[in-house]
């Protein structure tokens, strides 16, 4: 963000300018949720004090009764320049009277853990019963961590300005944001290391289809026969031609369309036209789900690993396998098991699934309501799934589904940045209080909704 300021200054806008943009681009969001009621606006010593200034001159003009707080004066010059030009009450107590509360104590220049009198504001804030709109980031919010340093507040609506934050797709910091919406102020953004993920855009097969050139599935199954099940419920319905499933249990409830074979491991596998592999839903952690994990790793065929296999591989196996195929799903205890398997000492989840990706060459995507996608190209963040996802197997559907994706087309950073999209999609409509099972058939109109 800083660098991306600082090209916006060299070529030639001013940073009041850039201030404007943002103040006046934030007002508009904020004069549709006041609709004419009274607004407070907290201004903090730094620029992002300074937009709030701009706000307050920008709906003063407009006619609105507003207060500013501000416990102390502006520091940088561009925000004393904006302190300047609003003429209203400015007030330094802890008084908030307004149903519309705006708050600019701090924006990206938060470095240390808040406190005095503007903990106290926050306080005040955090239990008011008002509508409250964050800019750029909740003011006790770390904007590159998402950690919370100071007073919990829950926001109504953040307004990001210029760009989106990392914090504004991290917990904690994101489940306190309520909506979340982008005040563009004309900064240049191609070539980030990081983004939000875009929504993606399927095709149906092309005319010359059949089921081997769509992409064969093959789920490898172990000691529980329900999560190889579920993922291949999901993979059905998520582009690949044709999925099996090697299991030696008997799946009385299995779909007459999923092909279950048994016995013969070794030559199972060895199918050249199987396209994508998963392995680790119900695999089990004994010797003979350590040798599966291994004998489908030396195929160097493009393979999804979650759950029990997550625990299994170390860097012997890797040494085998071609990690540039590779892609795994971890949720947050899983990551964990990672990192201590490859020695990545890092505490927060950004920089556990960077330094995985760097140590192992894998694709990461690191499951939960803050899921981050890590690959050769680039860090993904992804909007807010349903917190319905909560529920057991519901990761066994999503690892399905990527390696149904990975089936189709073979790149493992794809095959997860689609898989992110389809699962919230299917979540979505599947209704609230769904199950896993439920989840994997709302794959299929969940499918229609990207093409
Ligand atoms: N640059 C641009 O072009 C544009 C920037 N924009 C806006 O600027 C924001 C970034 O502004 P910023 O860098 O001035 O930092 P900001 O978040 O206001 O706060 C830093 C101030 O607080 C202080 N401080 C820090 N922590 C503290 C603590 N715990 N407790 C107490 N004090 C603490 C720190 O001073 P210190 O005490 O560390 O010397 C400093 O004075 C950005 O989020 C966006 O809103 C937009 O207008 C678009 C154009
Ligand atoms: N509160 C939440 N909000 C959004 N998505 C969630 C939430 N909790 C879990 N999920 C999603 O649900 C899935 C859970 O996967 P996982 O923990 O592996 O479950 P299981 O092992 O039971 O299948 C992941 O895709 C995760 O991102
Ligand atoms: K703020």
């Amino acid at each position: 963000m800083r660098a991306a300021e600082q090209a916006a200054m060299a070529a030639g806008t001013s940073e009041w300018e850039l201030m404007r943009r943002a103040g006046e681009g934030a007002a508009q969001w904020v004069m549709r949720v006041a609709a004419g009621r009274s607004v407070t606006v907290l201004c903090g010593p730094g620029n992002n004090g300074g937009d709030g200034y701009v706000i307050a001159h920008a709906l003063r003009r407009k006619g609105y009764d507003v207060q500013v707080v501000a416990p102390v004066e502006p520091k940088s010059e561009t925000a004393l320049h904006a302190r300047a030009q609003f003429s209203g009450e400015v007030a330094s107590d802890n008084w908030l009277r307004n149903p519309v509360i705006v708050d600019c104590l701090f924006g990206y220049g938060l470095d240390r853990e808040v406190g005095g009198a503007f903990a106290k504001l926050l306080e005040t804030l955090s239990t008011s019963n008002c509508y409250k709109i964050a800019i750029d980031v909740p003011s006790a919010v770390h904007s590159d961590s998402g950690e919370v340093l100071g007073p919990f507040v829950q926001y109504d609506l953040t307004l990001a300005l210029g760009a989106w934050k990392r914090a504004h797709f991290l917990m904690p910091a994101m489940g306190s944001m309520g909506a979340r919406r982008l005040v563009r102020i004309g900064l240049e953004l191609a070539d980030m290391p990081a983004c939000l993920s875009a929504r993606p855009h399927f095709s149906a097969p092309d005319p010359d289809a059949h089921k081997y050139r769509r992409g064969l599935l093959a789920i490898v199954a172990g000691a529980m026969p329900g999560a190889p099940l579920l993922a291949a419920e999901g993979a059905m319905r998520a582009g690949a031609g044709y999925v099996k499933l090697l299991s030696e249990h008997s799946h009385p409830d299995a779909p007459a369309e999923l092909v279950i074979e048994q016995g013969r491991f070794a030559e199972r596998i060895a199918d050249d036209r199987i396209s994508a592999f998963l392995v680790g839903p119900g695999l089990g952690r004994d010797d003979s789900a350590r040798d599966r994990l291994e004998r489908v790793l030396a195929r160097k065929v493009p393979t999804v690993l979650d759950a029990d296999a997550l625990h299994l591989i170390d860097q012997t196996m890797l040494d085998r396998a071609d990690p540039a195929k590779l892609c795994v799903t971890p949720h947050e205890g899983e990551l964990a098991q990672l990192c201590a398997t490859f020695g990545i000492g890092a505490e927060q989840k950004l920089e556990r699934t960077r330094a995985l990706h760097e140590a192992t060459g894998l694709t990461v995507l690191a499951k939960g309501p803050d899921t981050v996608l890590q690959s050769d190209v680039m860090t993904s963040f992804f909007p807010l799934g349903s917190s319905w996802l909560s529920t057991a197997g519901t990761g066994d559907v999503l690892a399905g589904i990527a390696a149904s994706r990975l089936a189709t087309h073979g790149d493992p950073a794809r095959s997860c940045d689609e898989a992110v999209w389809l699962h919230h999609e299917a979540a979505r409509l599947a209704s609230p209080a769904f199950s896993a099972g439920d989840l994997a058939r709302a794959v299929k109109p969940a499918m229609a909704a990207f093409l």
